[in-house]
């Protein structure tokens, strides 16, 4: 899978997105090693704090079908920056690999490549509690 193809995947999820309190819309890919892809957008809650990212969205979907084998990861929000995941959103993803690839995107001609160990430095794992 093509670094660009994932992260038109996760612009085009991003248009489901669920966000009438901040009008921030965003979308998520991701992408596993038994090449399968799941998508996600962010839900907010009138309530607010139920309000779930696209990124947990997405891995939800893939855990919850049964693949634990995540590659990479696009995120895409707004079209003026890079999108970063959230700091929950990184301990979520850390859960499942410390090399899994997030594509950071503005969009498909924009986006830093990092692992997630390099977005959360020293993050406590499941290891951690072997
Ligand atoms: O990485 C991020 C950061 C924020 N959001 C969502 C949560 C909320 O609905 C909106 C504004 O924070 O963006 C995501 O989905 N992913
Ligand atoms: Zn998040």
């Amino acid at each position: 899978m093509e670094d660009k193809l994932l992260i038109k995947i996760a612009m085009e999820a991003r248009e489901k997105s669920y966000s009438p309190y901040s009008n921030f819309k965003v979308g998520a890919a991701v992408y596993t090693r038994s090449g399968k892809i799941f998508t996600g957008c962010n839900i907010e809650s009138a309530s607010y704090s139920p309000t779930i990212c696209a990124e947990r969205v997405a891995i939800s979907k893939c855990i919850s079908e049964g693949y634990k084998d995540i590659e990479k990861i696009a995120v895409v929000g707004s079209d003026k920056s890079i999108s970063f995941p959230c700091g929950v959103c990184r301990q979520f993803i850390l859960e499942f690999g410390k090399d899994i690839k997030i594509l950071c995107a503005k969009n498909i001609d924009s986006y830093k490549t990092y692992t997630i160990s390099e977005l959360m430095p020293n993050g406590f794992g499941p290891e951690d509690l072997e």
